[in-house]
């Protein structure tokens, strides 16, 4: 702190905040107080760190707390130069620095500077910053104290709502050693080879898949001491950043090198059940449909080296012939209501065990189903008349019954890995009694059994109460909300974090739009924004563009697609009940999501996709017809959709816009719409529908606000 000329000081001045020149980090206010006047000298009678008003924590405050482990360790990659997608343009250099403390005001009554705090806005999780301040604390640089000057005008800034000063670097061990290549080894030799056929051969790994490849991977050369040890891992990356190829490398490696070991299976212990399946490793995701993708991206990552992947999603596991739903009827006795779909019962073929699945992948309602056999929560209830003794009152009573169709199809005892992909969504408060339960029946089922309570209630002042599952657990996600956080803190507090510098960002190559709502028909502004999108798209002779329009309600997905229908846009609405989702594959979401080279329909051969000559190309290009508007009048280029595909799926690049027209409910599922497109250093823009002036326009400007601070 520069000393202080007390001459120069108010004389009736007693106490006074000032800001510290030099001050250790966190450390932005003291008071001081003047021990005599004129005053000989200032004594600094107590000091406090800056923190946020009780109940207004900024998250990012909280998410270096959350990511800060009590004892374990959180390591951040740094950016990569090299990294050309997803991260080709961003360095460390480029993070904002520390946000400078609230300008202040002379206040000539009470003699003191004062931080000015603009009101707080409850529906905004951020604080509300003014820059521009050039005022200096002049009492403590000596100079005379200069009124206010009405100076510059302070321009409101939001700090990203998710990431307020959050300096990754300064909260993680130092990053050393973080490979730049996929190599083998630590790789094997076939994985890398299967990376390079889907990345290409200069692929480089996106910073959370170098940390997970140096701490992940097990070489080959690790002792079994090494290879029993099961450890903990949260992976933490912006969306579309590569984290399931983070995850599935280290993972497949394992299973394969236990395989070469000939490492002994649990199931083959006679005292356990039989069962047809019996998975090495398991991937929980939300939905059928993120299930289906990543399980066939493990395929892709396979075709060197042989193990057996199997989604079991909602209808697309083998069915039993013979079982009809007439016979499920008399199974059920006189009771059957409801679903009577069986399709998903998978055959116990004799010599099952000798043909086991190694990884498989699904949505945890189906995993129950699979170990605990199909209709192990099916309440069926049955009245029953029931009259009462008094003779003159007939009541009918419900009573719930429980049934179990079938033997469980699958064994839990050889689980070595667990990964709950999309964490945050399956520890949240809807679907974390499940998950913690597949987790827990895995242990128990290993011989381990750990404490589960089916109702838990999270709170930020619980004590750790660290769990040990005999497994690998890795927890994934692009946001870390509270929840997560205090899942996290209460029951890993060991668990490794490993995280991106750009967490809690939009990826970089995603342009973000502001759409002013006319103030008439919002419908026809959607198929005005549309049209300008593809005008744009035809003007610069591109191919025209997919759009992912993301609304809050089915209802609203329904009437917008039939409208836009009407007009000659012809849509795909994908609401949570849709039949189309029924299906036992992914064909409902066919032109919009990521379709590798030899996957394309027409590809010759999965090993050498066909390639044209560069002239053969482009006659082809020059002969084929013009381009025109007409094509979007019967191939769908625009899914209407609700949160329901926000999570996880890998759109395809010509996903070039998602369109919000609904305000998002919270900037945690904003980040995962918008992060739909520009995906894997591909280009995208985010188009936010909101009205600019007038009444109504107020929560408009506070999306736009909290929007734009969470541009990378
Ligand atoms: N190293 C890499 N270089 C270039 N592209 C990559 C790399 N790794 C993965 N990709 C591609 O990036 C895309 C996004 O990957 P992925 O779906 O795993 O992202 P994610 O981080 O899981 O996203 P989300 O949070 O939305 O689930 C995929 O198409 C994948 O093939």
């Amino acid at each position: 702190m520069a000393p202080a000329d007390p001459e120069m000081a108010p004389a009736d001045l007693q106490t006074a905040s000032v800001e510290l020149e030099t001050a250790p980090v966190g450390l932005e206010t003291a008071t001081v107080v003047l021990e005599t006047t004129p005053v000989s000298r200032i004594q600094i009678v107590s000091a406090k760190l800056l923190t946020k008003r009780e109940g207004t924590a900024p998250s990012r405050t909280r998410l270096v707390k959350d990511l800060t482990p009590s004892s374990g360790k959180l390591e951040v990659a740094p950016s990569f130069q090299r990294d050309r997608a997803p991260h080709h343009d961003r360095t460390l250099k480029e993070y904002k620095p520390r946000k400078p403390p609230p300008p202040r005001i002379f206040d000539s009554r009470e003699g003191r500077h004062k931080f000015v705090v603009p009101a707080a806005d409850e529906d905004l999780p951020v604080t509300l910053k003014l820059s521009g301040s050039s005022r200096s604390a002049d009492f403590t640089s000596g100079g005379k104290y200069k009124p206010p000057s009405p100076g510059p005008s302070y321009k409101a800034k939001v700090v990203n709502p998710l990431s307020e000063d959050f300096d990754l670097d300064k909260h993680a061990v130092p990053t050393t050693h973080l490979p730049d290549k996929f190599t083998s080894p630590p790789l094997m030799e076939g994985l890398v080879q299967s990376v390079h056929n889907i990345l290409g051969p200069d692929a480089e790994p996106t910073p959370i898949q170098a940390l997970a490849i140096k701490h992940l991977v097990k070489p080959e050369s690790a002792t079994p001491e090494e290879h029993a040890q099961y450890r903990q891992f949260l992976l933490a990356s912006e969306t579309g950043s590569g984290k399931s190829m983070a995850y599935l490398l280290p993972l497949l490696q394992d299973l394969k090198l236990a395989e070469l070991r000939d490492t002994p299976r649990r199931s083959a212990d006679p005292s356990l059940p039989r069962r047809a399946m019996n998975p090495r490793a398991l991937v929980l995701a939300p939905t059928h449909e993120l299930s289906r993708q990543l399980s066939g991206f493990a395929k892709d990552l396979l075709h060197n080296v042989k193990l057996r992947v199997m989604c079991a999603s909602q209808a697309n596991t083998p069915s039993r012939k013979k079982v009809t739903a007439s016979r499920m009827a008399d199974a059920m006795g006189d009771v059957a209501e409801g679903d009577t779909d069986i399709s998903s019962e998978i055959i116990m073929r004799p010599g099952a065990q000798h043909r086991p699945v190694d990884l498989l992948v699904s949505t945890p309602s189906k995993v129950l189903e699979l170990f605990r056999g199909r209709g192990w929560d099916w309440e069926v209830r049955r009245s029953r008349k029931d009259v009462f003794t008094n003779g003159c009152e007939e009541r009918k009573i419900n009573i719930p019954r429980k049934y179990n169709i079938g033997e469980p199809q699958m064994g839990l005892a050889d689980i070595e890995w667990v990964v709950v992909d999309e964490a945050d969504v399956l520890f949240d408060p809807d679907f974390q009694e499940a998950t913690r339960s597949i987790l827990a029946e895995i242990s128990a089922a290993r011989g381990h059994p750990v404490p589960f309570e089916s109702d838990l209630v999270l709170s930020t002042a619980d004590k750790p109460t660290p769990i040990d599952y005999p497994f690998h657990l890795l927890l994934t996600s692009a946001t870390i909300p509270a929840s997560l956080a205090a899942y996290v803190n209460k029951f890993h507090p060991t668990l490794t974090r490993l995280a991106s510098p750009n967490l809690h960002r939009l990826p970089s190559t995603l342009k973000t739009e502001n759409f002013n709502w006319t103030g008439g028909n919002r419908d026809a502004d959607i198929e005005h924004r549309l049209r300008r999108v593809w005008y744009e798209d035809l003007q610069q002779n591109k191919p025209l563009s997919r759009v992912l329009i993301f609304c809050n309600k089915s209802n609203r997905v329904l009437n917008l697609s039939e409208t836009l229908n009407e007009k000659g846009i012809a849509s795909v609405a994908l609401t949570s009940a849709g039949e189309s989702r029924k299906r036992g594959s992914n064909h409902h979401l066919d032109g919009f999501l990521r379709v590798r080279e030899h996957e394309a329909p027409g590809s010759t051969s999965a090993d050498a996709p066909e390639v044209k000559a560069e002239p053969e190309a482009q006659a082809e290009e020059s002969a084929a017809e013009p381009r025109t508007m007409d094509e979007v009048k019967d191939v769908p280029h625009v899914m209407i959709t609700t949160s329901l595909l926000s999570r996880g799926l890998d759109f395809s690049p010509d996903v070039k816009h998602v369109f919000i027209v609904d305000e998002p409910r919270n900037m945690v599922d904003f980040l995962h719409r918008a992060g739909r497109s520009g995906r894997a250093g591909e280009d995208g823009k985010v188009v936010v529908f909101g009205k600019q002036k007038g009444r109504g326009s107020e929560k408009a400007r506070i999306v736009r606000r909290k929007v734009g601070a969470l541009k990378a």
